[in-house]
């Protein structure tokens, strides 16, 4: 029984999101408990041979939706079979949403989740908090999960009209409580008023199909609608956290923002750096259907490479994957009209491979800031650092052995995903997580052999003012207080609006 909790992953090459180096890790208890060579250890515990292998932070998937009801049904990949698929490709925890019906108070729809979360869960998990509409007593309940329930993101909709959006004065007011309780704006952003008038005019134009929803909600529609988040959160003096970056407008409208000092974060999901949105005008309506999210794919086939190269050089942060999955005939509830195409896509399996094919394996990144994107930078941003995101002594034991020279196919046909098709279908990627342990537990071994267990996640529960956010807005809150100007009373002439014109 001894040697399940205790390992030692030997002979491997630790990667940090800051350096590498070779040593041998062992893990006691769930905890990472000694890093280093020849390492003076009790008897009893199982050896995993990591030679040339890399040793990395279990990857940390900050946007998903498993279970999600929307549009009328329901995501089929649920806690259990979206985080078993999640361990398979060396992710170790997943940031799921609360997404709350409008008027549904935010701690009976914590509870609801979180019901349907701990008995599937095979992985640590958090909660983001979807604020779907807005009055005094959400401001009180955005409180509370701050402080007692262990949420420290509040996700806004700036499309789905007349469901889940938010006008620009509301956003206005929730990023201020944002930022009186230590917490960190969220913004799905996409105009949502021109997506409703556009889908309106493309349907009368009997446009119909999935290149109809690409049409409707082009690049400079996600564009505008970011570049006001930035504004309105600049106006609350609110860090922000782009979700789902999916375009260049976008993405340039974060890198400016951050350019000019702003406090904000940008996140790109496998599936806008692995595939594009030519998807979409594909004759077969199922496979265009099965490419439909919003924001959607882009048709610039550049889009993949330069939302990478973001993430490169910084301007991008964390990459999610989005993961709200339909079957193919889920999807088609919108077989007449792309608007009742349940949005969403799979990619929390194949996330972390992904980004090592389109990013390190194509030399846009290194070995140390594939660590920091699919991981370090989460674990930061959402104030879990240092307990996840690093190889270091005392951290979790989620623990990923790569091989960076192994490929694997992806296919619906071998995926551990509920989803009975895949986006990234027949792409061969270098990066293979040959073993995954959760917790300090052997989850996959031998690169496919996966042996979960369901409901062994944890809620892990987060802190507001994650210093990775707040340190720099606390500094500028002390120096830009607002001040009227010392002026004498008014004694002039003044217009009498009630004289005879
Ligand atoms: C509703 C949810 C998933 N669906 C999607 N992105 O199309 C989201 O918008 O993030
Ligand atoms: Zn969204
Ligand atoms: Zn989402
Ligand atoms: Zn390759």
């Amino acid at each position: 029984m001894a040697a399940q909790n205790r390992v030692l992953i030997q002979g491997g090459r630790v990667v940090n999101d800051d350096h590498s180096f070779d040593a041998d890790v062992y893990v006691e208890d769930g905890v990472i408990s000694q890093i280093g060579k020849n390492l003076q250890l009790p008897g009893g515990f199982k050896v995993i041979d990591a030679k040339e292998k890399l040793v990395i932070p279990g990857g940390i998937d900050t946007h998903t939706h498993m279970q999600m009801p929307f549009m009328g049904t329901v995501a089929v990949d649920d806690f259990y079979t979206g985080t078993k698929a999640a361990l398979a490709g060396g992710t170790t925890m997943i940031l799921d949403f609360i997404i709350p019906r409008r008027g549904q108070s935010l701690l009976e729809a914590y509870d609801q989740w979180k019901a349907w979360a701990e008995p599937k869960v095979c992985c640590d998990y958090s909660f983001h908090m979807a604020v779907t509409w807005w009055n005094d007593k959400v401001g009180e309940e955005m409180e509370t999960m701050v402080k007692e329930r262990g949420v420290n993101s509040f996700k806004m909709f700036m499309a789905y009209k007349d469901v889940m959006m938010l006008n620009d004065a509301e956003m206005y007011q929730v990023f201020c409580r944002c930022k009186e309780i230590g917490g960190l704006a969220q913004v799905h952003a996409e105009n949502g008023d021109l997506i409703d008038e556009c889908s309106k005019k493309l349907i009368a134009l009997g446009i119909t199909g999935p290149e109809g929803h690409a049409m409707c909600r082009p690049e400079e529609v996600e564009g505008e609608a970011t570049n006001r988040a930035v504004t309105i959160a600049n106006r609350a003096g609110c860090p922000l956290y782009v979700v789902h970056v999916m375009s260049r407008a976008a993405g340039d409208v974060v890198s400016a923002a951050r350019k000019e000092g702003k406090v904000v974060f940008g996140e790109p999901i496998a599936a806008g750096l692995g595939v594009d949105g030519t998807n979409y005008w594909d004759k077969d309506w199922r496979h265009a259907a099965a490419y439909v999210l919003g924001p959607p794919l882009r048709p610039d086939t550049s889009t993949p490479g330069y939302l990478m190269d973001l993430l490169a050089n910084g301007d991008l942060t964390c990459v999610g994957t989005d993961n709200c999955t339909f079957n193919a005939n889920q999807k088609a509830l919108g077989k007449d009209d792309f608007r009742k195409i349940p949005n969403g896509v799979n990619g929390v399996e194949d996330r972390m491979s992904i980004v090592w094919e389109k990013g390190v394996h194509s030399g846009k990144l290194d070995e140390n800031k594939f660590v920091a994107v699919t991981s370090t930078n989460a674990a930061k941003v959402f104030n879990l650092y240092p307990r996840k995101g690093r190889i270091a002594v005392g951290s979790d034991a989620d623990i990923v052995v790569w091989d960076p020279q192994a490929t694997r196919k992806i296919s619906a046909s071998t995926h551990h995903q509920a989803v009975d098709f895949n986006i990234f279908e027949g792409q061969v990627c270098h990066g293979v997580a040959v073993y995954v342990l959760s917790q300090g537990k052997v989850v996959v071994e031998d690169g496919g052999h996966v042996k979960v267990t369901q409901g062994a996640g944890k809620y892990i529960p987060r802190k507001p003012f994650s210093d990775y956010v707040y340190k720099r807005i606390k500094v500028r809150d002390g120096l830009n207080q607002p001040k009227a100007v010392e002026r004498e009373p008014y004694k002039g002439p003044v217009i009498d609006l009630n004289a005879e014109p």
